[in-house]
């Protein structure tokens, strides 16, 4: 899977408004606001089990309703499809399970 670079890169963004692109990691971010704990562990369950089946893996960080995401894809050492197209999924399924983003708080 080839590092996403140049205008395929700023392709791939302009379709992710919600990420916030980390150019020291080559990683995207969002961080989520969940109503409670038990909303924010019921996405990271769902997102853990896409994450195995999808054999791409998310760094996390969780504090009570917070789930902050980064994707990179490590073997690549940057961002690729994998990442683009996993955060997709996110995009479709956590507004869905009550997620509002940290930022609009
Ligand atoms: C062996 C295994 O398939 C690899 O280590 C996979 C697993 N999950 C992964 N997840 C992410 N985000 N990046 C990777 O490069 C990666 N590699």
């Amino acid at each position: 899977m080839t590092k996403l670079e140049g205008p395929a890169l700023q392709a791939a963004l302009a379709q992710l408004p919600a990420w916030t692109f980390d150019a020291e990691r080559h990683a995207i971010r969002r961080a989520l606001r969940f109503a409670d704990f038990n909303a924010a562990f019921g996405f990271m369950t769902r997102a853990a089990l896409e994450a195995e089946r999808r054999d791409h893996h998310p760094e996390w960080f969780n504090v009570y309703n917070r789930v902050d995401i980064l994707f990179s894809t490590h073997d690549a050492g940057g961002l690729t499809e994998r990442d683009i197209a996993f955060a997709r999924w996110v995009d479709a399924t956590a507004p869905a399970m009550g997620a509002i983003d940290e930022r609009n708080r």
